[in-house]
């Protein structure tokens, strides 16, 4: 049974569907078979590092780039080589690209169809403003009279215009600063989900990609590493690089000692004790070749990955002394040397005064961890990692992964 045929017979909400894609500038390969689903009306964030591959894979999706393999299917159609004004996408560019001669009212109804009579242009023009939370006092001012928040939104709006069923967002926030970024990014999330329609989003930014989309993609060097729920993407990366480029990590060695029952379903298989300078800690198999990770045995060694906000002061527990701390307003960290252990590690808590350096504390970890094994202690990666071969996977599931052979 092909993809198509499996869509059909279980009624899939698949509204975009790219496979296999691979793009080429000259010698360099920047993108290695990428596979993505994006079900409609939900919002996917792409986020990796300058360089990824992100814009690429954005204009194959937009058909602005023709792709050296693979395909774009759109509800099953294949549209690989159907022209970008045929795609009903719009998207919008990062600085929104307006018009400069024209004004607010003039670069909205540019979206608009060819035809339209004069006064279902003005009636769609002050209905695509006030979905933007714009005035009829703005029409009429250009682009460079407008703020860099409501020029996203004017942006928005001629995207809107076409209706298109999805809309692909070029790191549409970057230009602003950061308290306009986060309402504006929040005003057109809300402005997307009441039109219902279905967004990808490409983005540098780690927390923009995690508060924004249903669906996060992790792309590296032409790679997709990772696709999930932000919680899972976040909770349990598929590697040490990529938990370190979603936001803090605390590296930890690590032993595996026993399989313990999942404490969330009761079940036993995913979730292991291993001993760590924080003493006994629980942690689930994440291994970089997935589909063996269950084949890593007792007595593993590996790192542990826990966030920061994991490790808290208590009572008892690990003892060690605090280095140094840093006071954020809304949260507090603080550099710990645990006694007898290699290097520091860093805590953060929130609505917590600074620590003084010298402070004797005990630290207890909150939650699982993610155990990564060394290649040599995992029976099936011996021989080293090799490459993933990711594609998405219903809610729920973060991971995919199987050995290239
Ligand atoms: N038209 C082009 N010709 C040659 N190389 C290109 C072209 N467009 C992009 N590249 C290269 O392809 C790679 C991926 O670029 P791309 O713009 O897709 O990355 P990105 O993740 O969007 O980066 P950024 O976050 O910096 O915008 C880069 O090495 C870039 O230099």
């Amino acid at each position: 049974m092909n993809r198509n045929d499996a869509a059909i017979t279980t009624g899939d909400t698949t509204m975009l569907d790219v496979s296999g894609i691979a793009v080429r500038f000259g010698d360099q390969r920047v993108l290695h078979d990428i596979d993505l689903r994006v079900d409609a009306g939900t919002t996917t964030a792409i986020v990796g590092p300058s360089g990824s591959g992100k814009t690429s894979l954005l204009r194959v999706i937009a058909g602005f780039l023709m792709p050296e393999h693979g395909q774009v299917r759109l509800h099953g159609q294949d549209v690989t080589t159907v022209a970008p004004h045929r795609r009903s996408i719009g998207l919008v560019a990062q600085d929104g690209a307006l018009f400069p001669h024209l004004d607010v009212a003039g670069n909205i109804a540019f979206g608009l169809p060819r035809g339209t009579s004069r006064r279902e242009r003005n009636r769609r023009v002050a209905e695509l403003l006030e979905l933007v939370s714009l005035t009829a006092d703005h029409a009429s001012r250009r682009p460079d009279q407008l703020s860099g928040g409501q020029r996203q939104r004017v942006a928005l709006a001629r995207a809107l215009a076409r209706q298109p069923e999805m809309i692909l967002l070029d790191e549409p926030f970057s230009a602003l600063d950061a308290g306009l970024r986060e309402s504006t990014r929040q005003a057109i999330r809300d402005i997307l989900r009441a039109t219902g329609t279905t967004t990808i989003l490409v983005t540098h930014d780690q927390d923009e990609a995690l508060s924004f989309a249903d669906q996060v993609a992790v792309l590296k060097d032409g790679r997709l590493r990772q696709i999930g729920a932000p919680e899972e993407v976040y909770t349990r990366p598929c590697d040490v690089e990529t938990a370190q480029f979603l936001g803090d990590a605390v590296l930890l060695p690590g032993q595996l000692s026993a399989q313990v029952a999942d404490p969330l379903t009761g079940r036993t298989g995913a979730v292991w004790d291993a001993s760590t300078p924080l003493g006994s800690v629980n942690v689930e198999l994440v291994c970089p070749n997935l589909a063996v990770a269950h084949r890593t045995t007792n007595g593993a060694t590996g790192q542990v990955m826990l966030r920061p906000e994991q490790i808290t002061l208590s009572e008892q527990g690990a003892a060690g002394s605090v280095l140094s701390s840093q006071y954020f307003g809304h949260d507090t960290t603080a550099l710990v040397q645990l006694d007898g252990a290699d290097a520091p590690l860093r805590l953060r808590q929130l609505n917590a005064v600074p620590l003084m350096p010298g402070t004797r504390v005990h630290l207890a970890v909150q939650g699982a961890g993610v155990f990564y094994p060394t290649f040599t202690d995992c029976q099936a990666c011996s021989a080293g990692p090799t490459p993933l071969s990711i594609t998405s996977r219903p809610a729920g599931d973060a991971l995919v992964g199987a050995h290239a052979d």
